[in-house]
């Protein structure tokens, strides 16, 4: 697992009228500040990235549809370097991932209805200090194409 990715598995609480399913609290260990949460939906088989923040810290959890998550780790000085990491997030596998800055990741709608990620950033949006990269950028070998395990 790429160093300081947070993986946490989170609570569904159902009963017969429905269920609440939890994601951030102020006061979770991991929990750091609250900058913004906004919601990015993804078409069926869209991916979206690559994409990496200079300074926030990304707290995602997919209530809604399912999302495979790619992040490589470009962080020289991290032990994990060049890492490349894939996740399944959806209510089946429901957890928050908490990404770091300097990760570049990417996100595919995966299953045939649309999907929400939300995010509960540790810093308001700030287009300055978000980079993108082509999906066909050969900087990260990750083939979208080939179904990993
Ligand atoms: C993320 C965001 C985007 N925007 C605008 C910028 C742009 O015009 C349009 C689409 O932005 P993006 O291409 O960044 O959106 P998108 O491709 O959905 O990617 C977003 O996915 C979520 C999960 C994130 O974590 C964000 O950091 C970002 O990566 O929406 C805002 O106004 N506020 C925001 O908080």
């Amino acid at each position: 697992m790429i160093e300081g990715v947070l993986k946490i598995p989170l609570r569904q609480i159902k009963d017969d009228r429905g269920k609440v399913m939890h994601m951030l609290r102020a006061t979770d260990d991991h929990f750091q500040k609250f900058g913004e949460v906004y919601f990015s939906w993804i078409n069926p088989n869209v991916i979206k990235g690559w994409q990496k923040h200079l300074e926030m810290t990304l707290n995602y959890a997919v209530p809604v549809g399912k999302i495979k998550l790619v992040l490589y780790d470009d962080r020289e000085i991290s032990k994990t370097y060049k890492q490349i990491n894939e996740y399944i997030l959806n209510q089946d596998d429901y957890y928050l991932l908490s990404i770091p800055p300097h990760i570049w990741y990417g996100f595919q709608s995966i299953g045939n209805q649309a999907a929400m990620i939300v995010n509960c950033a540790t810093i308001p949006h700030d287009p300055n200090e978000v980079r993108r990269m082509d999906l066909s950028e050969k900087k990260i070998p990750y083939n979208w194409e080939i179904e990993h395990d």
